[in-house]
């Protein structure tokens, strides 16, 4: 461990120069210094290091994610949210959600929100790249991508999944997909998908596409814990690499620019502790690059004097890059809210409602790695068009929604199911004594957009952040079709059978309302005004800093350096040019891997 551990430091003065030192050429020096040892971050600084004459530094605000319990055991990562290792976002009042401030949890640890997401492992339409393409985003379409799906995988194979093409998965790489494990119910809920019209599908992540109803392949290791890009690419092996320094605990509070040149140059950034702790520099000998996610990314330029003329302007930041886009372009996924039916007993998890019920599947979980903490809360799903006329969106179908899809066989709805009674306002632990299950529903494509803007020019000031949610009429529409669609697949057998619906329930703020509402309360004026209480970020925002041909309307080009700068690539999810149909997190490691593998062959 000596080695292991000297690699991993979290004082700041064993690794930088102290601000005081004006003098570049006495600053300690890395060739690349990479900013957020979130998702993206982890997968390039152990790339990057795989040539031991390149020195990288990798730079993250929050803990190691080493012994976080809740971390390692896949159904416990609701207990991370508003906690230390969570950055606990969350937007401005949203008027169309009733005011509400909504919470963006982001992971504020080694492996970033990796290490506190819920586990799905899913590539996204291969229509959503390939519109990156016919955007002028040239190399990074779903063919320029796959390669790289593959060299990040390690897919273990399931003999409860024959049909699955294991030729199609990597089986090599270090981040450790399986099969989400399905508990019955959830079968059911597949075939009742089956007889509404929504087909199975043998995979999800094939260039087939995602449309159809299946489990989820997960990431977890094969002792049931949590493979996040921190685990899978910063290995003991990795971290005793010599040439590799990973620093915990210290913000990058600005990127340092040179005027020597015409065109200014990122030569390393500034670094703290705490506000008001001692200030260190550290030099970038090649470049640094910026993979603080979807928020800090587009904080940390502003702050450093990259962004739109009016927020610099407004907080007298010295202009070294005016890109209006930075900040501008969010999308997130929208989510109705948890629908939740009640069900017989021992069909959902509901014994984890009980503390004894909750203890014993901990203590399986820490002796065997197995049982109900081994596995996602979310172990299936389907994908499907909004405007497929066959499917039963009942009254729901008077409601009109845009084709925002990236291409016929792309979806642009997700229908998630939990297998336990999630709590309304996101994926907290079962409120005691229920027993039920949960519909989720995605809003993949949505038309509104959002904002991230400063508050202030430190960094440890939270930025603004505006969802925007539901501002276009089409994103109501879509959510009220598929609430309709969550009552027409829970009364299609088998699901039905296993449901105890009883549809007496009229108090809209029930927990089983509208799952189990009774017939006429579930009136347009009463849905809307669910939702409007309801409904809630996924959790899947990208596109604040993004990628793009041109520095009028993107952020950065496409080898992912930032405009108008040079020594300067940015990295993670602000960098999508647009919205994908799916879950963001195997995207963004494919993403930096491929810029991993751009770097080294250029340089
Ligand atoms: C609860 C939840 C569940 C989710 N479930 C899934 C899922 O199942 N499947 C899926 O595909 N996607 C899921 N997502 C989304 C997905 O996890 C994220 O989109 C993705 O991991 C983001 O990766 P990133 O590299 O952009 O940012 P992050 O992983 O958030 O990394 C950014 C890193 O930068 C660090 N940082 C920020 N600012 C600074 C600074 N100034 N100095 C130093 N460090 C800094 C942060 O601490 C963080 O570690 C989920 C998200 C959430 C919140």
């Amino acid at each position: 461990m000596g080695n292991f551990q000297s690699k991993l430091v979290s004082d700041p003065s064993r690794v930088g120069t102290p601000s005081s030192e004006t003098d570049k050429t006495a600053w300690r020096s890395y060739d690349y210094v990479i900013v957020g040892g979130g998702t993206a971050g982890c997968v390039l600084a152990s790339r990057l290091s795989e040539d031991r004459g390149t020195t990288v530094l990798l730079i993250e605000a929050g803990k190691s994610n080493q012994g976080v319990l809740e971390s390692r055991m896949p159904l416990a990562f609701p207990k991370l949210f508003f906690t230390q290792y969570d950055w606990n976002y969350e937007t401005i009042p949203q008027s169309a959600l009733n005011d509400r401030k909504v919470h963006w949890p982001r992971g504020k640890l080694l492996g970033g929100t990796s290490s506190i997401n819920a586990l799905l492992h899913h590539h996204s339409a291969p229509e959503d790249y390939d519109n990156w393409v016919k955007l002028g985003m040239t190399g990074w379409g779903y063919n320029d991508l796959l390669p790289y799906f593959r060299k990040a995988e390690n897919y273990t194979p399931s003999a409860s999944h024959p049909d699955v093409d294991v030729s199609l998965h990597g089986s090599s790489g270090p981040w450790h997909t399986r099969q989400a494990d399905l508990p019955p119910v959830c079968h059911a809920i597949v075939e009742s998908c089956e007889k509404i019209g929504i087909p199975y599908s043998k995979d999800f992540n094939t260039k087939a596409g995602t449309i159809g109803a299946a489990n989820f392949i997960e990431f977890v290791d094969q002792k049931g814990e949590r493979s996040s890009t921190a685990t899978a690419y910063l290995t003991p092996d990795v971290l005793s690499r010599p040439n590799l320094t990973v620093l915990v605990e210290t913000s990058t509070e600005r990127i340092i620019f040179s005027d020597e040149l015409a065109t200014p140059r990122a030569i390393g950034v500034e670094l703290s502790h705490a506000p008001a702790a001692p200030r260190y520099r550290v030099a970038a000998n090649r470049e640094v690059i910026v993979c603080a996610g979807v928020v800090g990314t587009p904080q940390l330029l502003m702050i450093s004097g990259i962004g739109p003329k009016s927020e610099l302007e407004r907080f007298n930041i010295t202009p070294v890059s005016v890109l209006e886009a930075v900040g501008k372009n969010l999308s997130d996924h929208l989510s109705p809210g948890a629908v939740v039916f009640p069900c017989k007993p021992g069909h959902s998890l509901d014994n984890l409602s009980k503390p004894i019920g909750a203890a014993v599947a901990a203590v399986r979980w820490l002796l065997t790695g197995k049982g109900p903490m081994s596995h996602t809360v979310v172990p299936g799903a389907a994908f499907f068009r909004s405007d497929n006329p066959n499917l039963p969106f009942g009254p729901g179908s008077e409601y009109l929604v845009e084709d925002l899809t990236t291409g016929p066989g792309a979806p642009d709805a997700e229908l998630t199911w939990f297998p336990l009674v999630a709590h309304p306002s996101g994926m907290g632990m079962m409120p005691k004594g229920t027993q039920g299950i949960t519909l989720g529903g995605i809003l993949l494509q949505p038309k509104s957009k959002g904002s991230i803007t400063l508050k202030s020019t430190s960094v440890w000031e939270k930025p603004v952040i505006n969802g925007n949610y539901m501002q276009d009429e089409t994103d109501l529409n879509f959510l009220i079709r598929i609430v309709y669609l969550q009552q027409a697949l829970a009364q299609t057998p088998p699901l039905r059978d296993l449901l105890d619906l009883k549809g007496d329930v009229a108090d809209v703020n029930s927990i089983f309302w509208p799952g189990d509402a009774r017939p006429g309360t579930l009136t347009e004026e009463a849905l809307k005004k669910w939702l409007s209480v309801n409904a809630t970020s996924a959790w899947h925002p990208v596109g604040s800093a993004r990628m793009g041909t041109s520095a009028k309307d993107s952020v950065a080009d496409l080898e992912l350096r930032v405009y108008g700068v040079t020594g300067l690539r940015i990295c993670d999810t602000s960098v999508f040019p647009t919205q994908v149909s799916g879950h963001p997190c195997a995207p963004v490691v494919a993403i930096a891997e491929k810029l991993a593998e751009l770097i080294k062959t250029k340089q």
